[in-house]
């Protein structure tokens, strides 16, 4: 009976178990909460305690019924004031986010130890991704954060990761852990509070981010971080077809995360029924943007019949990937069909275009959405 209330928990996030029923750590749901710079951050560009104490009051309570994963931005925002004449090379991102993320995870052990939280740092590398056994050893370490109360706060290892081994932004980084983790939920906090219509309106649920709700995109982002809308909805697109909801909100009122969470605040994005097995989500999640193939109708077509794709249904290579790396198939309109973990890297690739029977990726490595 348990049990099956869980489930039902789990899947639709519209049932509420009795709030006085103790729920065991594996049974408790992975929420992911990703917060971007622009929305911890007050008027003059710093970190704002109010808002920090905010989060972590509501993170507190929330934390009995999740197994919480914050992904936090703002060490570049925090550090970066150190930096004499600071231009925002990316040698001055990666030290002001050496000296930023110290002064960030103090601030979140200061307001969680409010609620005798103890805070944990997890600062993550695209290997940790793209390879299965590192992922599996960081799972093991946040299994014991949740079974000791203890919140993980999420953030790049900006110092050494270089331009092609960077994540492109954090909303990445907390999509690869919401997939990762399968979470129930992804909230992505930011500044605007939801997505928008042409009218400016936020549109309070999507069933399918299809070229309609691509088509209100527009590229301004907040001048603070580094993720605008374009790539909230492509990640958000990746882990619906995973079977995650994703919803993009602010942090408005004194319960931003319960509210998202109702459907009462910003932009609910349904999942799909997914019914693929931990490998296969841990290889659509997978070095995602290292590379791109864009492929012809016809390759189009073999992929949705599950068969392997072949180098003559390739009509363009983006990026540089080598083999065995994990990239995104594109059709010949740029419409993302699915992952592919690549038997030859892009100059191979390019080199055998026009021939007939090489295999660019096992049908066993493909991933179609
Ligand atoms: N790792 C960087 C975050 C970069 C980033 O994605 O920022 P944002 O677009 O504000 O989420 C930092 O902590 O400043």
């Amino acid at each position: 009976m348990v049990f099956h209330r869980i489930l039902d928990y789990k899947r639709g996030l519209d049932f509420y178990p009795d709030p006085f029923f103790i729920l065991t750590n594996m049974q408790r749901p992975v929420l992911v909460i990703k917060l971007g710079t622009a929305v911890i951050t007050d008027n003059k560009g710093v970190i704002s305690q109010a808002i920090i104490r905010k989060v972590a009051a509501e993170i507190a309570l929330l934390s009995k019924r999740f197994r919480i994963v914050l992904v936090s931005s703002g060490a570049v925002g925090s550090g970066k004031s150190f930096i004499k004449q600071y231009k925002g090379t990316l040698t001055e991102r990666k030290a002001a986010a050496a000296i930023g993320n110290p002064i960030l995870i103090r601030l979140y052990q200061k307001h969680f130890s409010a609620y005798d939280i103890p805070v944990a740092q997890a600062l993550c590398e695209r290997v940790h991704f793209s390879r299965r056994a590192q992922f599996l050893q960081l799972k093991e370490t946040f299994d014991a954060f949740w079974e000791n109360n203890i919140i993980p706060i999420v953030n790049e290892n900006d110092l050494i990761s270089n331009v092609e081994l960077k994540f492109s932004d954090n909303d990445e980084l907390a999509t690869l852990m919401a997939i990762g983790f399968d979470a129930a939920a992804l909230i992505i906090c930011t500044s605007v509070g939801g997505f928008m219509n042409d009218k400016k309106e936020i549109i309070p649920l999507v069933g399918n981010v299809d070229r309609n709700i691509l088509g209100y995109v527009t590229t301004d982002k907040s001048s603070l971080g580094l993720g605008g809308m374009t790539s909230k909805l492509t990640f958000t697109r990746l882990a619906n077809s995973l079977g995650i909801k994703v919803i993009i909100t602010g942090l408005k009122g004194s319960s931003p995360f319960s509210a998202a969470l109702a459907g009462e605040q910003g932009t609910t994005f349904l999942p799909q029924e997914s019914n693929l097995k931990a490998r296969q989500k841990w290889l659509a999640s997978g070095s995602i943007t290292i590379g791109s193939i864009l492929v012809d109708k016809g390759a189009a077509k073999a992929l949705q019949q599950r068969r392997s794709l072949l180098t003559v249904g390739i009509a363009q290579v983006q990026g540089k990937f080598v083999q065995g790396e994990v990239v995104q198939l594109m059709d010949d309109e740029g419409v993302i069909l699915g992952v592919a973990k690549v038997k030859l890297g892009a100059a191979a690739i390019k080199e055998s275009l026009k021939a007939k029977n090489v295999v660019a990726a096992h049908a066993d490595d493909i991933v179609v959405f």
